[in-house]
């Protein structure tokens, strides 16, 4: 009988429990250090992520953020981490998947690509022809990564954003939510907008890029207007 326990009861874990019983897992359970949690969806939760150790079933991290999914995969390297694939995705023969990854409904990853271990494609996303996607990479909800893309560690592409044709983007970065990337990410960081451009501290305190961007517009129009009437 197939036995997987998932460390990370969370509305990510679900999704990855529902893919896991849909893979023929016929008994899972979850580990979570949150103690008050008994369920997650139709699964128990039987311990503290510590318990992993105890625990002979196949694993998975079911962690939304890359750096303690990174740690508890490093953790727990001595167990068997499974790929598992929605029935509804569509993954290309070549296909070079990493272990603990999970393939969510509706995802298509095309010819040529690899991705590293603990990634998440999740529901609806793509990662077109020839792409690389690094170590614990989340392709959110909906993006999408055009050909030949790279996509650097741990790093997260916000739902519904695009990445275009041969652009690469470094790890450790944030692309926001209907981002639209056309031009390489070499600095790691949050990247917001279209096109997407660096979110600084400055930014953030004047409430985001487009407000800045949109701030800096209105002096100039102002200042053009000043100069003609005068
Ligand atoms: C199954 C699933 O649920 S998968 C999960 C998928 N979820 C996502 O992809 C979410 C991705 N996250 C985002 O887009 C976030 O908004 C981030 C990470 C870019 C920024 O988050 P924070 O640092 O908390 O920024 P915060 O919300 O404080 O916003 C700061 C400013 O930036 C602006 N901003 C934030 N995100 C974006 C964005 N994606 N695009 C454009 N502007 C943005 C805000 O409007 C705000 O400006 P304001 O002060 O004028 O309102």
């Amino acid at each position: 009988m197939k036995k997987l326990t998932i460390i990370g009861a969370s509305g990510h874990g679900k999704v990855v429990a529902d893919i896991a019983s849909l893979n023929g897992y016929e008994e899972i359970e979850f580990l979570d250090d949150d103690r008050s949690i008994s369920l997650c969806g139709l699964y128990p939760v039987v311990g503290t992520c510590m318990k992993a150790s105890e625990i002979e079933n196949d694993i998975f991290i079911a962690i939304g953020n890359a750096n303690h999914r990174k740690k508890l995969f490093r953790m727990n390297r001595d167990k068997y981490l499974p790929i598992l694939v929605h029935p509804d995705a569509v993954v290309a023969k070549d296909a070079k998947i990493g272990a603990g990854t999970v393939i969510m409904a509706g995802a298509v990853l095309n010819p040529g690509i690899k991705t590293g271990e603990g990634c998440i494609i999740n529901t609806c996303a793509s990662v077109d022809h020839d792409s690389s996607i690094g170590n614990y990479v989340h392709v959110a909800v909906g993006a999408h990564l055009c050909g030949t893309v790279t996509v650097g560690d741990e790093t997260w592409i916000g739902a519904g954003s695009i990445v275009s044709n041969n652009v690469s983007i470094c790890g450790g970065c944030t692309i926001g939510a209907g981002a639209v990337v056309i031009k390489d990410i070499k600095e790691k960081g949050t990247h917001i907008g279209v096109p997407a451009r660096m979110m600084n501290e400055l930014q953030k305190l004047r409430g985001g890029g487009i407000l800045l961007d949109s701030f800096i517009y209105k002096v100039l129009t102002l200042y053009r207007q000043f100069h003609t009437a005068a």
